[in-house]
C-alpha cells in the first residue's frame, strides 16, 4: 500500500515506542532526567495533552497523489518543518552524543540546534551536515568572556538561539531523588576549553535583561537572533520591537516552571501578534506528525523536537525523524494538503469543555 512503502522498523513504530525502547535502554537517572520535569509534571503532561484538544478538519476531494513537505529555515531549504531542539549532554545517551544526532539530521535533511551543554564540539558536530541550516542555542553565562567564546566557536552556523527561560534550573525532584551527578569524564567542549567546570563563570547569568543583551550580541555576531522560551504575548511584543529575527515559543519541554501552559496554547495566542513581524517555531510536546500539522496550522513555521531526538539516540535518530516525516505526510494527504503552505487553521478545530468543537 502507497503508505507502507517506506518501511519503518516493526518495533519502533512511533515515537512512544522510541521513549520505551529508551527507557529500559538508559540507566534510571538518565532516563528520569530526559524523561521528566520539575514539580508536578503539569505543564509536561499539558504540552502533549494540548495537541489532543485540537482537532483536524479534512477536506475532501483534493488530489493529494503529490505531496510536498518541504520548508525552509535561516533561507536554507529543509526537507520538512521540523528541527531537532538543543538537548543538553547527548554522551550520556550514546557515545557519538551530538556527532550522531547531527548525523540523522543531516541524513533527513531537517535543521539542528546545539546545546551550549554539547558532548561534542560545534565543528564536529556540523561537519555532518554541509547542506542543513545549523543554530547554536546559548545562555548568558556569568562570565561574558565564556558566553561570547561559546559564540566565536559557531562552526557554520545560522543563527543563536538565546535561551530566556532558565535565570535558574527548574526543580526536578528526579534529579534529586537520584543523586543525579554526571560522569567524571564528560566534558562540555564549546564553553569549557578555557574554564573548569568547577568555575562559577560557566552558570547562568540570573541577572540577563534583553534591552542590554540584544545590542551587545548584535555587537559580537552578525547571525541571525532568535529567542527560545517566550510565553507571553508582551514579550513577543518586545522581540519584535528589539528586532529580533525569530522566537521560538517553548517552555523547555516542561522542564522549567512547572504550571506554565501549553505551548500550543500560548502559540494561538501570539501568532496574531508575530505574523509578518518575526520568525515564530515552536517546541514542547511534540510527539507525532500530526502535532507537527496542528502547529503549523497554528500558523508556526517551523517546530522543534527535544526528547524524541534524544529517545532516538538508543535506537535511532534518524528512525525516529522518518516515522515524524511518514506520519506528517500521511495527515496531510488525509487532510486534504498539498504542501505545507497550504496547511492554515481551516483545518482546525479546538474541542472545548463543553464538548463542542469550535472553529478557530
Ligand atoms: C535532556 C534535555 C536537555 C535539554 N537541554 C537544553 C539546553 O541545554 N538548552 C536549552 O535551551 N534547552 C534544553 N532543553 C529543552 C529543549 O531545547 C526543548 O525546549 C524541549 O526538549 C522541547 O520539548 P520536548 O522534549 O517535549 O520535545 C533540554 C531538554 C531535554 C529533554
Ligand atoms: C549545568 C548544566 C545544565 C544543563 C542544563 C540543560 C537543560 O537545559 C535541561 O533542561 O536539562
Amino acid at each position: 500500500m502507497a503508505n507502507r512503502a517506506e518501511e519503518l522498523d516493526p518495533d519502533v513504530c512511533c515515537i512512544d515506542d522510541l521513549k520505551s525502547r529508551a527507557s529500559v535502554q538508559l540507566p534510571q537517572m538518565y532516563r528520569d532526567y530526559y524523561n521528566e520535569g520539575p514539580m508536578d509534571l503539569l505543564t509536561l503532561r499539558d504540552n502533549e495533552a494540548a495537541f489532543d484538544r485540537y482537532k483536524i478538519r479534512p477536506k475532501i476531494l483534493v488530489d493529494v497523489n503529490y505531496i510536498d513537505t518541504s520548508s525552509e529555515l535561516f533561507g536554507t531549504k529543509v526537507s520538512f518543518p521540523l528541527g531537532l531542539s538543543p538537548t543538553a549532554m547527548h554522551k550520556l545517551a550514546h557515545p557519538d552524543g551530538e556527532v550522531a544526532t547531527s548525523r540523522a539530521a543531516a541524513a533527513t535533511g531537517i535543521s539542528m540546534v546545539l546545546s551550549s551543554y554539547s558532548t561534542c564540539s560545534i565543528e564536529d558536530a556540523t561537519a555532518q551536515g554541509l547542506e542543513i541550516p545549523y543554530a547554536m542555542q546559548m545562555c548568558v553565562l556569568k562570565d561574558r568572556k565564556i558566553t561570547l567564546h561559546l559564540e566565536a566557536r559557531r562552526g557554520g552556523c545560522k543563527a543563536l538561539f538565546l535561551s530566556v527561560d532558565n535565570a535558574v534550573l527548574g526543580k526536578r525532584l528526579n534529579e534529586f531523588r537520584n543523586k543525579f551527578e554526571l560522569p567524571v569524564d564528560m566534558t562540555w567542549p564549546n564553553i569549557l576549553s578555557h574554564s573548569s567546570v568547577h568555575s562559577d563563570g560557566v552558570y547562568y547569568d540570573a541577572g540577563m535583561n534583553l534591552e542590554e543583551t540584544i545590542p551587545w550580541l548584535r555587537d559580537n555576531s552578525n547571525l541571525q537572533i532568535w529567542l527560545k522560551g517566550v510565553n507571553r504575548a508582551d514579550d513577543v511584543q518586545l522581540a519584535i520591537k528589539l528586532g529580533l529575527d525569530g522566537i521560538v515559543i517553548s517552555n523547555h519541554g516542561g522542564r522549567q516552571l512547572d504550571g506554565v501552559p501549553a505551548t500550543l496554547d500560548v502559540l494561538r495566542e501570539c501568532a496574531p501578534i508575530a505574523t509578518g513581524k518575526v520568525h515564530l517555531a515552536i517546541d514542547s510536546g511534540i510527539r507525532r506528525g500530526s502535532d507537527i500539522s496542528k502547529a503549523l496550522a497554528l500558523d508556526a513555521s517551523h517546530c522543534f523536537i527535544g526528547r524524541a531526538a534524544v529517545w532516538g539516540l538508543a535506537k535511532g535518530v534518524e528512525l525516529g525523524i522518518k516515522i515524524l516525516l511518514q506520519e506528517l505526510r500521511i495527515t496531510m494527504a488525509l487532510a486534504g494538503c498539498r504542501s505545507i503552505k497550504d496547511i492554515d487553521s481551516s483545518f482546525l478545530s479546538v474541542l472545548q469543555p463543553n464538548g463542542i468543537l469550535a472553529k478557530l
